[in-house]
């Protein structure tokens, strides 16, 4: 069930997400409390699944001016205590920031900086780093902080420590594997659990691994995808945000396959990153619930 209406100007906009056991009550109490903290619900999206009898809940809203999201957090904490809520409370206004990481292919990389300059990515592109020195001018003309970053089996723990310091260096919120091709450890993949978005150039499970395009040629398919997805020590089975198909045929060869997937590549990374940014992603064992 989706009710969206447009935001009062005079306050600042708030994102609440949660889950908890289902239980009568729920919807109540979370609009009971932001009616009592004289705020104004401005979207508002709920699943039930009956599976697992879980409630997943997104509910995006005004608050007067200043209230600011650590007195609000105080206020809810009873709430979502008495209903054992595992919740987050954003101020909407503030855009998460955005760690990309690329080797060699730039397409999704260009379309990743082509929304943020025009304004349509609702992330803001922190810096690039990348284990290969090709990409510095694209990303340094589009005013992006550029760092190359070699990796060699020998050299990977200290290449992921430095990785880390540059996220909290930088306060990045999210790392987005924009055809990054190098595998993380199971540490950096803890360290980043829910927080590293990866694209694979398949349309998952079918195809993981390399070569997803020469193994899809092969395999004869009319269609290709690209799978985004939360990164795991599991590699491309990490929790799927979104997947894109394009229509093809016996007429296409293996590399020009490479190339008509990489539109389904950019949409479906692109689409990700702004879900996870909106918090319309809820992560639901390795599955997710998009609230988009
Ligand atoms: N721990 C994880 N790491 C990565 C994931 C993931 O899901 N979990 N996704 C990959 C992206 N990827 C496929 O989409 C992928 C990238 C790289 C490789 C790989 O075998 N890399 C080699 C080095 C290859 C090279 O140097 O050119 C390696 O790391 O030894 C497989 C799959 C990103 N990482």
């Amino acid at each position: 069930m989706t009710t969206t209406r447009s935001a009062r100007t005079d306050s600042d906009q708030y994102i609440l997400t949660l889950n908890c056991p289902a239980r009568p009550g729920i919807v109540h109490a979370v609009t009971t409390f932001l009616v009592g903290e004289g705020c104004d619900i401005t979207e508002h999206q709920q699943f039930d699944d009956t599976d697992t009898g879980t409630v997943f809940l997104r509910t995006s809203f005004t608050a007067p001016a200043g209230t600011g999201p650590a007195h609000l957090e105080e206020r809810f904490a009873a709430t979502a205590e008495a209903y054992a809520m595992e919740w987050r409370l954003r101020d909407a206004a503030a855009k998460p920031r955005l760690l990309v990481m690329v080797s060699k292919f730039d397409h999704c990389l260009a379309d990743l900086l082509y929304r943020w300059r025009s304004g349509t990515l609702d992330g803001d592109i922190a810096l690039v780093v990348s284990n290969h020195p090709d990409l510095r001018e694209q990303v340094e003309q589009a005013g992006v902080e550029f760092l190359h970053l070699p990796v060699a089996r020998a050299t990977k723990p200290e290449a992921e420590e430095r990785l880390l310091r540059l996220v909290d260096e930088h306060a990045i919120d999210l790392v987005v594997l924009a055809r990054y091709m190098q595998i993380l450890s199971d540490d950096l993949c803890k360290a980043l659990e829910g927080r590293a978005i990866n694209i694979h150039h398949s349309f998952l499970p079918s195809f993981a691994g390399a070569k997803p395009y020469h193994q899809a040629h092969a395999r004869g398919v009319k269609l290709v995808g690209a799978t985004a997805h939360y990164v795991t020590a599991d590699l491309d089975e990490g929790p799927i945000i979104e997947q894109e198909v394009i229509r093809v045929d016996h007429r296409q060869s293996a590399q020009e396959l490479v190339l008509v997937g990489r539109d389904a590549e950019r949409l479906a990374l692109a689409r990700a990153v702004n879900w996870h940014c909106q918090n319309r992603v809820l992560l639901h064992g390795n599955r997710t619930v998009i609230f988009n």
